[in-house]
């Protein structure tokens, strides 16, 4: 078998869509003296990028070698992890006959925006997950930000979650699903993710601003523990946008996944009490980004990462497939 291609990020990870907090905003490194005077704190914003790959590998190993995990079965995922309702929609997705209106019957829809509610986990997993993380938030372990916009949460690849848990869950569990929700955007050949959990609490961060995911399709499901409002809203597709976006908002329900487009704008709203913890996997298929970097909009221009980097690969030109057909063949 041919060994695999190592995984890259574009190099406008450096360059767009720097997050500026104190502004909500998004912004493109294009003209940097104007940038610095107007906004101030992108050159942070740029230095904490350009450590972030260096800083994540040396706490992963740190990690790796000093955290004592309190529930370490939940590294490991097993079938009794996972709501029946979801093992049988699985069954149904990888049976010959599955197309997308019988999946559809499955799941919850909202609008026509391809957003769909499904259950996901057991009640009991998300309890002991959520355990395993606050074990882990109180311990005096190094920890990385989820993102540039939420500032609690865990990242897990770096507890040691994404070889035994994530990747499983993403081949073999959510590509079936996605193969027939989102044929269009790699659904059958999402090849790499990012996986963390946000957290969300009266004195840490309550809401999250509008954006877009770095992602083809996401899924993010609601792991407890008790609160109030907190809902996400969605808006235009990102490069189907309209004069006059419509917003809908959509509930959170514990134990339950969301799929939507990771180009999907979206934000969610600040919880009213409580804490409110969430699974996200912003799922990539290369063979999708290779063509177009979703972040800039143009080709990628590939530089080194660690990892599944932001999802791109190199590909020898002769060897990029016209179409995505391939991705139908798995
Ligand atoms: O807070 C949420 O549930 C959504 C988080 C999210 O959109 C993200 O991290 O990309
Ligand atoms: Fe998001």
């Amino acid at each position: 078998m041919a060994a695999a291609r190592p995984f890259r990020a574009c190099s406008c990870f450096f360059s767009s869509n720097l997050f500026v907090r104190r502004c909500g905003l998004h912004v493109r490194y294009r003209h940097r003296e104007q940038l610095l005077s107007d906004y101030g704190t992108i050159e942070a914003e740029v230095q904490r990028r350009k450590q972030l790959i260096h800083q994540s590998t040396e706490r992963k190993a740190i990690i790796a070698s000093r955290y004592k995990r309190k529930h370490p079965e939940v590294y490991v995922l097993q079938d009794s992890f996972l709501a029946p309702e979801f093992l049988e929609i699985v069954s149904y997705c990888t049976s010959p006959d599955a197309h997308l209106d019988g999946l559809l019957r499955y799941t919850e829809s909202f609008s026509d925006k391809r957003i769909y509610r499904l259950p996901v986990f057991t009640e009991e997993f998300c309890r002991a997950f959520v355990e395993e993380l606050e074990n882990f938030e109180q311990s005096d372990m190094p920890k990385g930000r989820p993102n540039s916009m939420n500032n609690y949460g865990v990242l897990l690849n770096e507890i040691g979650m994404d070889e035994n848990f994530i990747t499983p869950l993403r081949e073999k569990y959510l590509r079936p699903i996605t193969a027939l929700l989102y044929p269009d955007l790699g659904g059958a050949c999402l090849d790499s993710h990012k996986a963390f959990v946000v957290k969300y609490a009266l004195h840490e961060d309550l809401d999250l601003s509008s954006h877009y995911d770095n992602a083809e399709v996401t899924l993010n499901v609601s792991l407890g523990k008790d609160f109030t409002e907190g809902s996400l809203y969605f808006g235009d597709f990102r490069q189907d946008p309209s004069p006059v976006p419509s917003y809908i908002e959509v509930e959170h329900v514990g134990t339950q996944g969301l799929l939507h487009r990771g180009g999907q704008i979206h934000g969610a709203l600040p919880i009213a009490s409580g804490e409110r913890w969430n699974l996200i996997v912003w799922m990539r298929a290369s063979a999708i980004r290779n063509r177009l970097c979703p972040m800039c909009n143009q080709k990628p221009e590939l530089v080194e990462a660690e990892g599944f980097g932001d999802g791109f690969t190199e590909s020898a030109e002769d060897d990029v497939p016209e179409t995505v057909d391939l991705c139908s063949l798995w």
